[in-house]
């Protein structure tokens, strides 16, 4: 028995000779608010990606909510992913194409939500964090800090168990950073999600309830 809902042991993860995880070892609890800090090229990226099921470790374990993320089919891991976890990268990522809604929607289209209910609760979403009005824009018409939120809705909107988010603020003046910021912690009280954040702003990590830090793909 484990209250841990991510346990990561002895993770290595290396690009060509680049070693950039070099064993590390960390465990998450439900609900836990972790920031994931550290010089540039110190493995975060890599590790917030590995601990969301995107990248492939070659070496090492990662469980969550008890089951070995490798021990599952490539099927079975988009699944939990799609169905579990919310991501946030630091350019929002939103499909050009596609309204702000019908991004916002895409996680719930993908699950085979009926159109109708997947826009409903979509645009619950965006008004939620304050973009109800942007339901109809595509995100070329949007500023940095509206496509974050629209980018964050998407992230909520299957009410995820884990939020993912690498340097969500990055690309955000100081003002537009702190009303996503507010957005997600707020959103993530409600549904009792975790938050797994790698950023490299002190006052970000600062309301996060435990900071890691990396350090040439160790933990410091
Ligand atoms: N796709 C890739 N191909 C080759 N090398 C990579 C790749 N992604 C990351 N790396 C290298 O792996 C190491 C760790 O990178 P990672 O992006 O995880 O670090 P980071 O701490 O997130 O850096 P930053 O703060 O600059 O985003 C770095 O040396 C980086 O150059």
């Amino acid at each position: 028995m484990t209250d841990q809902l991510i346990s990561a042991r002895a993770v290595r993860k290396a690009y060509g000779r680049t070693e950039a995880l070099r064993g590390v070892s960390l465990d998450i609890s439900a609900g836990e608010k972790l920031a994931i800090t550290g010089p540039s090229g110190s493995g975060k990226s890599t590790l917030l990606l590995s601990l969301a099921g995107i990248l492939r470790p070659e070496a090492g374990e990662i469980s969550y909510d008890g089951r070995r993320l490798d021990d599952l089919s490539e099927a079975e891991r988009t699944r939990l992913r799609r169905r579990e976890f919310g991501v946030v990268l630091q350019f929002g990522q939103l499909v050009p194409e596609l309204t702000a809604v019908e991004n916002v929607a895409l996680p719930l289209m993908l699950e085979r939500h009926a159109r109708a209910s997947a826009d409903r609760i979509a645009r619950g979403w965006l008004e939620r964090l304050d973009a109800g009005a942007l339901a109809d824009v595509v995100p070329g018409e949007l500023s940095g800090g509206e496509a974050q939120r629209v980018a964050l809705a998407r992230a909520l909107v299957t009410s995820p168990r884990v939020i993912f988010a690498d340097e969500p603020t990055g690309a955000l003046d100081t003002v537009a950073g702190e009303q996503v910021l507010v957005a997600l912690y707020d959103a993530a009280k409600e549904t009792g999600a975790a938050i797994v954040m790698v950023t490299h702003d002190n006052r970000v990590a600062a309301r996060a309830d435990r900071e890691v830090r990396m350090l040439d793909g160790t933990i410091a």
